[in-house]
């Protein structure tokens, strides 16, 4: 099983065991020269390995130095740590890059890590469509983000790159089309009611509530219906379900691992005691989507008759077909279906309670948007498809609200080939982060930048705007997928609560946002839920 996980992770990683591997045999050479000792030998090979090392990695960073020199440095860079010293806990990091792009304006940015290593970044939309505009690969080399989730998340069309990703991103298409996505409002509706029931039990007592939690049980509720028709009480259940657990601590463990560099070798987090965790949980959330996949390939071989009435994403990923008539095999299946569960929960939990949180903190918007589903056509709580499309102020409100607090504050590329960004000539394999909150907060694209106002999206408003400068599902090839089915479920799932609740943020206990901007509400969101009577219109 350990081959099976680990298997997608690139060779050229594993040099130490590769190392270790190719001494071992030579040991048995002691026999034939008694004088070569295994130490010696281990020095020789060493040495080898330096003398091949080196040469290379000055050629490479002295490339790397005279671009970074010519960039903008995040803050004071120490001869030795960089700008590590000045960065405790990953907040520190989206604050200081805040605090120099609000006095410098930059539109790209390095980040010394230690004095030999940086990132380069982009938060301009005139600089970050460069690498949008591209279909340059995520950085999955030793230390860098998207590394952690390849056991997990495999070739799935976050990861893959090249012909696989255009070849699977072609086939997965048809899966958002406007069609499909309209019949998933049934289900946001199912998942909407007991999320509304739980909060009206948590809210009996009119003292605040940690609201991301529930809302994040509600998101892989509707991602796992949506993804696999798989309905097993996992809001009622919680962490108690083994596949939630598996799946939040997952994410946990792989958003931590980028934090310890004496994690980043796999072979180093294999033998940790967060590896062996991490390793048994993918097991787990392998083998729970194994199982589906295989009893609905054979369900569809026996019987044509589907007793259910929509088709969900694993209906479609088993029929799409390329040209050539060729299918997903099930562990492509599998790791789309794991993209999708892990991209399309924590991200719109994190914009569905950022949303509730600003309903709190500006009571005159929220009122707003209540006036405006008062006039909805539907006569109950329920939000169908026509109510969706009516819910115009909620739209600006929604993304007045993504800006503010990017659910995905950051992405990363890697450099294929030199780039020239702002006149500097990023070299190849420099590793570019694409930072959207900084963007969103840039005061020569949104001015006044703090101030909530709905009233920049109007039409009328964003008029020559840069499309690239409002990003929060990123842009160009590599873009949200799930956008639209993203969108659409946050416009149910707040409605549902604000027709509800009114929501009011407590005095007694501030939600704790430093820097304001950046942090996952994973830290902490409060408000408190006053049950409304119902107006008149519902009667
Ligand atoms: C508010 C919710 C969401 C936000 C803010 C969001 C944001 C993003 C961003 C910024 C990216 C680019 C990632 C990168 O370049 O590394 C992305 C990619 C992706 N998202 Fe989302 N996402 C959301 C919801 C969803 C949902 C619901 C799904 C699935 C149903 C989904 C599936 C994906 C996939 C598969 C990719 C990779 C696309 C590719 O590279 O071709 N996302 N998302």
């Amino acid at each position: 099983m350990l081959e099976d996980v680990w298997s997608v992770v690139p060779i050229k990683s594993m040099w130490p065991l590769t190392i270790l591997e190719g001494i071992l045999p030579l040991m048995s050479l002691k026999d034939v020269y008694p004088s070569i000792t295994v130490g010696g030998l281990f020095r020789i090979l060493i040495l080898g390995i330096i003398l091949w090392k080196i040469p290379r990695f000055v050629y490479r960073y002295s490339h790397f130095y005279r671009a970074a020199i010519r960039v903008q440095t995040i803050g004071p860079v120490h001869p030795l740590w960089g700008n590590l010293n000045l960065i405790k806990e990953v907040p520190d990091y989206f604050e200081l890059i805040q605090q120099c792009v609000q006095k410098t304006r930059t539109r790209t940015y390095v980040t010394w890590i230690t004095s030999l290593s940086h990132y380069f970044g982009v938060c301009h939309p005139e600089t970050a469509k460069l690498l949008l505009k591209s279909s340059e690969p995520k950085p999955k080399g030793i230390g860098q983000g998207y590394r952690s989730f390849i056991p997990w998340l495999g070739d799935g069309l976050l990861l893959s790159e090249g012909a696989k990703w255009e070849r699977n991103r072609r086939l997965l298409t048809p899966a958002f089309h406007f069609d499909i996505l309209k019949s998933y409002v049934k289900t946001y509706n199912e998942v909407a009611d007991i999320l509304i029931n739980k909060l009206l039990n948590a809210s009996k007592s009119g003292k605040s509530i940690e609201i991301y939690e529930l809302v994040g049980l509600a998101t892989l509720d509707t991602m796992l219906r949506c993804s696999l028709s798989y309905d097993g009480n996992i809001q009622q259940k919680g962490d108690s379900h083994p596949y939630v657990r598996a799946v939040r601590r997952l994410t946990q463990l792989c958003l931590e691992r980028t934090l310890k560099p004496w994690l980043f070798m796999d072979w180093m987090f294999i033998l940790s005691p967060q590896g062996r965790e991490f390793r048994r949980l993918i097991n787990h959330v392998h083998a729970f989507a194994d199982d589906i996949i295989e009893r609905r390939r054979s369900n569809m071989s026996t019987s044509n008759t589907n007793t259910r009435k929509r088709l969900d994403f694993l209906d479609i990923l088993l029929v799409s077909r390329d040209e050539n008539g060729s299918g997903l095999s099930d562990r492509d299946i599998r790791a789309e279906v794991d993209t999708f569960l892990f991209e399309g929960h924590d991200t719109t939990a994190s914009a569905v309670t950022w949303a509730l949180y600003c309903c709190a903190k500006y009571p005159e918007e929220q009122e707003k948007i209540y006036q405006e589903l008062t006039f909805l056509t539907d006569n109950n709580d329920y939000m169908g498809w026509d109510s969706i499309k009516g819910i115009d102020y909620l739209n600006l409100f929604i993304k007045e609200t993504m800006r503010m607090y990017s659910p995905v504050p950051m992405i990363g590329r890697r450099l294929t080939k030199p780039v020239l960004v702002d006149n500097v000539l990023f070299p190849k394999d420099s590793v570019i982060e694409i930072n959207i909150s900084a963007m969103h907060h840039h005061p020569d694209v949104f001015p006044d930048h703090m101030e909530f106002r709905t009233d920049r999206f109007l039409d009328a408003n964003v008029g020559d705007n840069d499309p690239f400068s409002f990003v929060p599902f990123s842009a160009g090839p590599r873009n949200c997928i799930g956008q639209n089915f993203a969108m659409n479920e946050q416009r149910v799932l707040i409605a549902r609560v604000i027709r509800r609740f009114k929501i009011k943020l407590d005095p007694q206990h501030e939600t704790k946002i430093f820097p304001e901007v950046v942090t996952r509400p994973q830290f902490g969101v409060r408000v408190i839920l006053e049950e409304r009577e119902p107006p008149s219109v519902f009667l």
